[in-house]
C-alpha cells in the first residue's frame, strides 16, 4: 500500500478499491496548452469617449510637432540654445565694448576731438582761414559750454539757498510740535513729504535694479556688432547651411567690393535696405535691394567676379543685374554646382504634341522650371562661339514646331552640317551645303516669307473685326492658309556675308523680322559670329528672343542680347566654353529681365539619334488628321506693284542736287503711303546702301545726292541689273527672276511667271550643285521637301 499523502486531497486522491491500490485522478478535462513565452493576441479593449478624444489630442500634437514650421522653430531654438555660451560671451563683449564707445564719444566732445582734428587737418593742408575757423569754433563753443555749466550751477545754488532753510524749518517744527497741534494746511505737507518718502523708498531700490539692466542693454546695443546684416537671420536648418546666402553674407560681400560710395556707407554705419529678403528661388537665392546714394547697380555688376568670390560662388552662379531703376540689384545666387547639372530629357522626347501659340519646351531655367519658349509672335536670334549648342538649341526649337501638326517648317543650313537632316520628311523646304545655290534657295525662302505676309496681311484685313494677328482659331481655318511658318536658318552670318545675295538676304531678313511677327511667320536665326559686319545690325535690334551660349566679348554679347545688356550684366561672357555647353543666356523668352537657360538636348551624334523618332512621330501625327505635310503654295499677288525704291528715291528728288533724308522720307510718304509709311533713316540707307549708296553731311545736315542716284540707275540700265549683280530687288513682291529659275518657284500657284520646264532645269540644276541636297543620315522615306525652291 502507498504511503498516503500527508497533505489531504492527496490521501483523498488515493483509496482502497478491492486488494488493489487505485489513483483517482480528478476529472478529465479537455483543453490546449498555451506557451505563455509567445506572444500573445492583445484583448481589444473598446476605447471609451474620453480616450478616442485622447487619441485624437495626442496624434493632432504629433501632427503639430512634426509641421514644418514647427520643425523649422525646433531647429532655431536647438541651434540657438547650441549658440547660447558663444552668445552671452558676445553679449558681454558688446557691453564692454559699448561702454568704451560711450567714453571715446564723451572725450571726443569733451576736448573738442573733431574740431581739433579739423585745425589739424587745415593747418597741414595751409588752409588758415579754416584753421582760424575751427579755432574760432572751438574757442566760441567751449565759452557756450562753460556758460551753460555756470547757469546750471547757479540754479543749483539758488535751489539749495533756498531749499536748505525750508528743509530745516520743516524739520524744526517736525521735532518740535505734535502734528495734531499743527495747521492743517502744515499737517498735510508733512503727509505728502511722507507721501513721497514711502514712494522713494519703493521705487529706489527698483530703479537700482532696472537702470544697470537699461543700462547693460543700452551698452550692448551700442557696441553691437557693426558689420553688415543681422546675425539673427541665420537659419541652421538648411543642409547647405555653410554655403547657403542670406542678407548678412550679401551685405558682407557688397562691403568688400571696393566701391568707394558704398565703402563710406558702410562706415558710416548704414545699413542697405532689402526691397525683397533673400529667399529661396528655383535653384538659388534671390534677393533685391536699394543701393545707397552713388551706386549703381551697374557698378555692382561690373565687380561681379570679385562678388562671386565673397560669396564663395563662381562666377557662372552670381548674377547681379540691374533692378526696375539704376539704383535697384537683383541678385540671384545659384546653389554651389547646380548649373553644372544638365537640363535632362526633353520633356516630348517620347510623347506629346505641340501648340506652337503655347510654345515649345526650350530647356530649364535658373529656377529649375521648364521655359516653354514662344514661337508665334517672336523672331529668335541664337548665337556662341563653335560647339556651345546653337544648331542642337535650334533643333530643339523646329522640333517643337514639328510637333505641332498644323505648323510649316522650312529649314537652310549654310553650311556642310548634317544637324537638319532627320528632319526632311517633316521639312516643305530645305536646302544645306555652302554653294552659292544654297544661299540663293535661301534668299528666296526669305522674298517667300515677304509675299506670304503680304497674302497673310490681306486674309487678315479681309476677316470680320479685322484681327489684329493671326490667332490659333484663324490657323485651324485651313481655308484661310493662316497656318503657323517656321523658318529656321543655321549658320546665317554665311548668308548675310554672302557676296552675292548677302545685301539682299539681309534687307528681307530685316522686313520680316520687323513685320511678320503678327503674320504666323517665325524666323529663327543662329550664328557663330553676331558682329555688326556678320548680322545686319536692324536685325540684331528687332529680334525679341536673344540667346547667347558662351561669347567672347561684350560686342557679341550685345549684338546677341541687345545693347547695353552686358553692362547691366545680363552677360554669357560668363559662360565658359565647353564646360557651360548647352548653358545660354537669353531674353526675351519670359517676363524675366534675362533667363540662365539650361538647354534641353536632343542627342544626333555619334550614332546616337533621338531626333528621326520624334520627327517620324511628327510626320504620323500629320497623317493621323489625315492632313499633309504643310507647303505654303504662294499666290500671285495680283495687282502688288513691283516697288522699284530707286527710281522712287530719283522721283522725289523732283531734280534738286541735294535733298535732306527727312525731306526724301516725307516725300516718299506722300508718293507711295502703302510702301513708305512709317520708314526711317534707317529704312532710306539700307535701301540706298544696296546700290553703294551712301547718304552724305551737307550744312551739319543728311543729304542724298541726285547724281549718286542717277549714277546708280545708270548703272543699272546698263547693265540691267544691281551693281553687285542682283536683279533690282523689291520687298514684299514676287521674287525677281534670277531667283525664281532655282527656288521656291514650283511653290507659286501656275502661272505665277516661271515655266514648268524652268522649274525643272532649276530643280535639275539644283540638285546637280548641290551633294547637299542629297538625303543622307537615316532620315525616313518622303513626303519629299521640295528641295528645288
Ligand atoms: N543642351 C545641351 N546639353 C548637353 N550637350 C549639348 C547641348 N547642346 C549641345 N551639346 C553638345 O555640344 C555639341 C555641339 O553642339 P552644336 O552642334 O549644337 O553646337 P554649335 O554651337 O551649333 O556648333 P557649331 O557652331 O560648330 O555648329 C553637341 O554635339 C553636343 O554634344
Amino acid at each position: 500500500m502507498t504511503e498516503p499523502n500527508r497533505e489531504g486531497h492527496d490521501g483523498a486522491a488515493l483509496a482502497h478499491c478491492g486488494g488493489r491500490d487505485v489513483e483517482h485522478v480528478g476529472p478529465v478535462l479537455d483543453g490546449e496548452l498555451i506557451d505563455d513565452t509567445l506572444p500573445q493576441p492583445r484583448p481589444r479593449a473598446t476605447p471609451t469617449r474620453f480616450g478616442r478624444s485622447l487619441l485624437s489630442l495626442r496624434q493632432a500634437a504629433g501632427r503639430l510637432w512634426r509641421s514644418a514650421p514647427v520643425v523649422r522653430a525646433r531647429s532655431v531654438a536647438a541651434y540657438r540654445l547650441r549658440k547660447a555660451p558663444q552668445d552671452v560671451v558676445r553679449l558681454v563683449w558688446f557691453v564692454l565694448r559699448g561702454n568704451w564707445r560711450w567714453l571715446v564719444k564723451f572725450w571726443t566732445w569733451a576736448t573738442y576731438a573733431d574740431l581739433r582734428a579739423d585745425a589739424r587737418r587745415a593747418r597741414l593742408a595751409g588752409d588758415a582761414e579754416a584753421r582760424r575757423a575751427a579755432q574760432e569754433l572751438i574757442r566760441s563753443d567751449a565759452t557756450a559750454r562753460w556758460a551753460k555749466l555756470g547757469i546750471f550751477l547757479r540754479r543749483c545754488v539758488i535751489m539749495l539757498r533756498f531749499a536748505a532753510p525750508v528743509a530745516a524749518v520743516l524739520w524744526l517744527v517736525n521735532s518740535v510740535m505734535d502734528r495734531a497741534e499743527m495747521w492743517p494746511w502744515l499737517a498735510s505737507v508733512y503727509t505728502g513729504l511722507e507721501a513721497m518718502r514711502s514712494v522713494l523708498v519703493t521705487v529706489v531700490p527698483l530703479l537700482l535694479i532696472v537702470l544697470p539692466v537699461a543700462w547693460a542693454v543700452a551698452a550692448a546695443f551700442e557696441g553691437r556688432d557693426r558689420t553688415p546684416g543681422v546675425g539673427w537671420l541665420v537659419r541652421p536648418d538648411r543642409d547647405d547651411a555653410d554655403s547657403w546666402i542670406d542678407e548678412r553674407m550679401i551685405s558682407k560681400a557688397l562691403a568688400h567690393l571696393g566701391i568707394s560710395p558704398l565703402d563710406r556707407f558702410y562706415r558710416d554705419g548704414g545699413e542697405l535696405v532689402y526691397t525683397v529678403a533673400a529667399r529661396k528661388d528655383g535653384d538659388g537665392t534671390f534677393a533685391q535691394l536699394r543701393l545707397p546714394l552713388g551706386v549703381t547697380a551697374d557698378m555692382v555688376a561690373a565687380r561681379r567676379s570679385k562678388l562671386a568670390a565673397n560669396l564663395g560662388r563662381a562666377s557662372l552662379e552670381t548674377w547681379p543685374t540691374k533692378g526696375d531703376e539704376d539704383g535697384i540689384l537683383d541678385l540671384w545666387i545659384a546653389d554651389k554646382g547646380v548649373l553644372r547639372g544638365g537640363a535632362g530629357a526633353w520633356p516630348l522626347i517620347h510623347d506629346g504634341q505641340v501648340d506652337v501659340f503655347d510654345g515649345v519646351p526650350f530647356g530649364l531655367s535658373q529656377r529649375g522650371v521648364v521655359i516653354n519658349a514662344p514661337l508665334l509672335g517672336v523672331n529668335w536670334l541664337v548665337g556662341g562661339r563653335p560647339g556651345q549648342g546653337k544648331s542642337a538649341a535650334l533643333r530643339t526649337l523646329l522640333l517643337g514646331a514639328a510637333l505641332d501638326p498644323t505648323a510649316e517648317l522650312w529649314a537652310f543650313v549654310m553650311g556642310e552640317s548634317p544637324d537638319f537632316e532627320p528632319f526632311r520628311p517633316r521639312l516643305s523646304r530645305y536646302r544645306m551645303g555652302m554653294d552659292d545655290s544654297v544661299a540663293e534657295a535661301a534668299t528666296q525662302a526669305l522674298a517667300d516669307l515677304l509675299t506670304e505676309m503680304e497674302r497673310r496681311g490681306k486674309i487678315l484685313g479681309k476677316q470680320p473685326g479685322r484681327p489684329p494677328k493671326v490667332s490659333r482659331k484663324l490657323a485651324d481655318k485651313r481655308g484661310l492658309e493662316l497656318h503657323p511658318l517656321v523658318c529656321g536658318i543655321d549658320e546665317c552670318h554665311e548668308l548675310f556675308q554672302h557676296p552675292k545675295f548677302g545685301k539682299k538676304a539681309a534687307e528681307l531678313a530685316v522686313r520680316l523680322i520687323k513685320r511678320g511677327r503678327k503674320y504666323g511667320i517665325v524666323l529663327l536665326l543662329a550664328t557663330q559670329s553676331p558682329t555688326k559686319d556678320s548680322i545686319p545690325r536692324e536685325i540684331t535690334r528687332n529680334v525679341s528672343c536673344g540667346v547667347a551660349f558662351s561669347v567672347a566679348d561684350q560686342v557679341a554679347n550685345d549684338g546677341l542680347l541687345g545693347s547695353g545688356k552686358y553692362a547691366a550684366g545680363i552677360r554669357a561672357t560668363e559662360l565658359r566654353i565647353n564646360t557651360d555647353r548647352g548653358t545660354c543666356v537669353a531674353v526675351g523668352i519670359t517676363d524675366e529681365t534675362f533667363e540662365l537657360v539650361r538647354t534641353f538636348y536632343v542627342p544626333f551624334e555619334d550614332g546616337a539619334d533621338d531626333v528621326t523618332p520624334v520627327v517620324a512621330r511628327a510626320v504620323a501625327l500629320i497623317e493621323e488628321m489625315g492632313r499633309a505635310v504643310e507647303s505654303t503654295a504662294l499666290p500671285e499677288i495680283e495687282a502688288a506693284p513691283v516697288v522699284d525704291h530707286l527710281a522712287d528715291i530719283d522721283a522725289v528728288l523732283h531734280g534738286e542736287r541735294r535733298v535732306r533724308t527727312q525731306v526724301i522720307l516725307t516725300r516718299l510718304a506722300r508718293h507711295n503711303l502703302g510702301e513708305y509709311e512709317g520708314w526711317t533713316f534707317r529704312d532710306l540707307t539700307a535701301a540706298l546702301a544696296v546700290y553703294g549708296i551712301a547718304p552724305v553731311k551737307s550744312d551739319g545736315n543728311k543729304v542724298v545726292r541726285a547724281e549718286d542716284v542717277a549714277a546708280a540707275l545708270a548703272d543699272r540700265d546698263r547693265h540691267g541689273r544691281e551693281p553687285d549683280g542682283d536683279p533690282a530687288g523689291t520687298q514684299g513682291v514676287l521674287p525677281d527672276g534670277s531667283l525664281r529659275q532655282s527656288s521656291g518657284a514650283d511653290q507659286r500657284k501656275s502661272g505665277s511667271g516661271s515655266t514648268g520646264s524652268r522649274d525643272r532645269q532649276a530643280r535639275e540644276s539644283g540638285q546637280k550643285s548641290g551633294s547637299s541636297d542629297a538625303h543622307r543620315g537615316p532620315s525616313p522615306a518622303p513626303p519629299e521637301p521640295d528641295e528645288g525652291r
